[in-house]
């Protein structure tokens, strides 16, 4: 059931009513945005005139002050119907075609088409009216007015544009004081914020700066006190060596007891305290008898052993003040500091008593040990160390030959 055409005339009409019935309201529906579009350019034009107005009409505005005459061949090439511009280019649109009226002496129609841009006017905002381009409505109706001899109103839209323009001049100024005061506290900002942010980059050097020199300062300090401490440790080790070793220089080592260069050593101080204070002094030689044949019966070990009880014995019998010394094998001395003769000889009594009745058995030795021992003081010789002892020494060799375990005073005659 196809409607073609040329079947019958019928057919057409059918086929027209299809498309009218299609095509009307596609047509109205395109019409209807056109318009919206146009009101859409409108409502620009009203937040923004002078972005949006066609550029041709500028140009075209430009051109009918210099240049006129060559207007109406510009005006041709535009496109004339009324909807497609706004508001703003209705306005101006006017104004060039007046200029062009006007410079022909068409003054009427001059009037008319300036009369047609101020009824533009009113959809355009204040501000933009005021600007120069809008104003020369104002100087067109004063060159119109007063071309038809009407000078109070020639004056008075001269007036009125110089009124719009002083408006205008100091809407201006002040947009641009308040776009310099804008610019102005907006760089002060920036500045300000660029001083701030120098000033926290500065102050965290500085923070970086304090801490890495504490860090550095308790680096130095723990450094201090580690090189101190090393230092004090090897000093004090270093001090103990010394000591260990300057005692081991002194001392015997088997008895323990001072040696001989010690004894001679403490002997000359102590001799030369006892003649400046003028005390007593006296000393002790003693000699362990028949030493040889303890070594040959009970061996060197058991020799030694004897030697070390001896030391003690005699280091118990000392005072506190008395020096005892071995000074040789199986010989040993002591230094009595303030003791006479007779106290030496009582102090050296009591310390062959206790080696005699001392009891060696646990060191395998069934028969008694003694010693023989020779007593001198410091005012029986020349007062010197060497002689006080070589002197007791002597008494000591006297109380061998005399039969061994006794003491003998060193007496004058006794040979030096
Ligand atoms: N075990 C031991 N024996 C020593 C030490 N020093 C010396 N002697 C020994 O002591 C003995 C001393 O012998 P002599 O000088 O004859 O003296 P003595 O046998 O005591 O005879 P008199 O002095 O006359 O009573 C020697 O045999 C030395 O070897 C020692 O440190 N240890």
């Amino acid at each position: 059931m196809w409607l073609t055409p040329g079947k019958s005339p019928g057919s057409f009409f059918c086929l027209a009513a299809v498309c009218i019935g299609f095509f009307v309201p596609v047509l109205a529906q395109e019409k209807i945005k056109g318009v919206e579009q146009s009101r859409k350019v409108s409502s620009i034009v009203k937040d923004k005139p002078d972005n949006n107005v066609n550029a041709k009409i500028l140009a075209l505005l430009e051109l009918a002050q210099s240049t006129p005459e060559a207007v109406p061949a510009e005006l041709e090439k535009l496109d004339e119907n009324p909807a497609l511009y706004n508001s703003a280019e209705s306005y101006l649109l006017s104004l060039v075609k007046a200029r062009v009226l006007f410079e022909d002496g068409e003054i009427e129609q001059a009037l008319s088409a300036l009369e047609s841009a101020k009824k533009a006017s009113t959809d355009i905002p204040e501000h933009v009216l005021n600007q120069p381009k809008y104003l020369q409505l104002y100087l067109l109706l004063a060159d119109v007015y007063a071309a038809k001899k009407q000078f109070d109103l020639a004056y008075a839209q001269k007036k009125e544009y110089l009124k719009r323009y002083q408006a205008y001049s100091d809407k201006k100024n002040a947009d641009t004081v308040r776009m310099l005061n804008k610019k102005y506290e907006t760089d002060r900002k920036l500045k300000e914020n660029e001083l701030i942010n120098n000033q926290n980059i500065l102050k965290q050097f500085q923070i970086r700066d304090a801490e890495n020199q504490k860090n550095a300062q308790q680096k130095n300090f723990i450094l201090l006190i580690v090189t101190t401490l090393v230092f004090f440790v090897l000093s004090l080790r270093q001090f103990k060596v010394r000591r260990v070793l300057q005692k081991m220089a002194q001392t015997d080592s088997l008895t323990k007891l001072l040696n001989r260069k010690a004894l001679f050593a403490q002997g000359q101080l102590l001799t030369g305290k006892a003649v400046e204070e003028q005390s007593e002094f006296s000393a002790i030689v003693l000699d362990i008898d028949f030493f040889k044949r303890i070594n040959d019966d009970y061996s060197h070990d058991i020799a030694d052993k004897v030697l070390q009880q001896v030391a003690r014995l005699g280091n118990e019998t000392m005072r506190s003040r008395d020096i005892f010394a071995r000074i040789g094998g199986e010989e040993f001395a002591a230094i009595l500091p303030e003791a006479n003769l007779d106290e030496a000889k009582a102090i050296a009594e009591r310390l062959r008593e206790k080696i005699f009745e001392y009891n060696f058995s646990h060191l395998g030795i069934d028969c008694p040990v003694s010693a023989s021992f020779g007593v001198a003081s410091l005012h029986q010789v020349i007062p010197q160390f060497e002689l006080l002892l070589h002197a007791a020494d002597k008494a000591m060799s006297v109380a061998k030959k005399k039969g061994c375990n006794q003491v003998v005073s060193f007496s004058p005659h006794q040979q030096m």
